[in-house]
């Protein structure tokens, strides 16, 4: 029986994709796996038995990847499941910037009770609440993943000019995106010709507090700027000062914190981009499918600290290997298993970065002291032999 817990609320879409195999609840106590959200677990103590973690979700910042990394945890997250949901937020949020919705609502509330004047004294303020369209202005978008080019491409179809920097972009997200979209070689060309400014990357190292004092002050007089992506990827003192001095129009984040709530022309979400029935179900049913494939198979997908490594099972006692990316690991481990007169029939090996897994399927007995053997090694992290399973 596999254990899975659940450190936030998960669609049942998701969940009742474990068979009667697995218990998940949120109460679970020593589980093989965990499902999360957004909850943090840089505190948490990792348990024992822990394989994998799986992020409902796009960013991983609230999972210590390194830490997993080196406990043989295989940490995965859910590209593109959310990307719909969080897009339709920010051409929300876009709107919202530009043609002073929020403030305008806030002001007609103010008209209640006063009776049969309420048409005519909407006709009269309404003046204070006029905004630009967005059709013509240029929207620069920083990280062209799976969020930022369907922001880019949907900008573009409602008729502005949209400028995309991302230099790491795969060529899948060239394949998906507009022909329109023209390209920006540096963050500066963003920063000189966008009227709004949207940013899609995760939080990383060099990436955090990338929108500073410095970056804005490259930026066009009035600017408006939007993050869906993480809070810490702005400097929020920076940009107070820049909303206060009217340098930045308007800042839309779906990352409030205490400083920015109540704030004149800062439009403040609760983290809710990710926040539809659809993309609560998607992010559910791709974690799930996601562990129990690793879970049952070993195969790995959407993994952040390994590559996706996967083989059919086909009747083969299967050992899966998470190791260190050093050389000589295959030759060490082919020895062993030779030396226990086991055949290897079917083997795939990939690595990303520091760390790489091996899938081997093997015929002939694999003992325990085998497996102990192979986990001896000190390139390998981890060593699991999952029993032979038909297809
Ligand atoms: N508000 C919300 O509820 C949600 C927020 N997010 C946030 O949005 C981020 C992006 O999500 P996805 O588009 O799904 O991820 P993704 O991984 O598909 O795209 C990220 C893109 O950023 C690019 N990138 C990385 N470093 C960069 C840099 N220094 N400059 C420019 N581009 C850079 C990458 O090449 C990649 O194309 C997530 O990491 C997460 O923090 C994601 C989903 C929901
Ligand atoms: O997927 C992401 O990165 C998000 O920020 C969504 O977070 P959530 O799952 O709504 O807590």
């Amino acid at each position: 029986m596999y254990q899975i817990k659940c450190l936030n609320k998960i669609s049942p879409v998701g969940t009742s994709r474990f068979g009667e195999n697995y218990s998940c609840s949120d109460s679970v106590e020593n589980p093989e796996a965990i499902l999360v959200r957004s909850a943090s677990m840089h505190e948490m103590e990792l348990p024992a038995n822990l394989l994998a973690v799986a992020r409902a979700g796009a960013g991983v910042n609230n999972i210590p990847i390194d830490k997993c990394s080196e406990k043989g945890i295989v940490v995965f997250n859910t590209p593109g499941a959310n990307a719909n949901a969080v897009k339709e937020l920010v051409l929300a949020g876009l709107l919202m910037s530009s043609r002073r919705i929020v403030s305008g609502i806030e002001w007609a509330k103010t008209l209640k009770g006063k009776g049969d004047e309420v048409g005519k004294l909407v006709e009269k303020g309404k003046s204070q609440f006029v905004g630009p369209e967005i059709k013509g202005k240029t929207l620069g978008v920083i990280g062209l993943g799976a969020i930022g080019i369907l922001v880019a491409n949907a900008a573009h179809s409602l008729g502005m000019e949209v400028l995309g920097y991302d230099p790491y972009l795969s060529v899948d997200a060239a394949w998906g995106l507009s022909r329109s979209v023209k390209h920006a070689h540096s963050l500066d060309d963003i920063y000189a010709e966008s009227d709004y400014i949207t940013v899609h990357v995760p939080l990383l190292p060099d990436t955090k507090e990338m929108i500073n004092a410095e970056a804005i002050s490259k930026m066009k007089d009035g600017v408006h700027l939007l993050n869906f992506a993480r809070g810490g990827l702005f400097n929020r003192p920076d940009v107070l000062a820049a909303v206060k001095s009217g340098k930045v129009a308007t800042y839309a984040t779906d990352f409030p914190d205490d400083s920015l709530l109540g704030v004149e022309n800062v439009l403040a979400f609760p983290h809710l981009g990710a926040s539809t029935p659809e993309s609560e179900d998607n992010c559910a049913r791709m974690a799930a499918d996601e562990l129990i494939d690793y879970l049952e198979n070993g195969n790995i997908r959407n993994a952040v600290n390994l590559p996706s490594v996967s083989m059919a099972r086909n009747g083969f006692t299967r050992i899966c290997l998470f190791h260190r990316n050093v050389p000589n690991v295959i030759s060490k481990l082919s020895g062993i298993l030779a030396n226990a007169n086991i055949n290897i029939e079917n083997m795939q090996s990939k690595a990303k970065k520091d760390y790489a897994y091996v899938i081997l399927d093997v015929t002939g007995e694999v003992t325990e002291d085998t497996a102990e053997h192979l986990e001896q090694l000190p390139e390998i992290v981890r060593a699991r032999v999952i029993p032979a399973k038909n297809k």
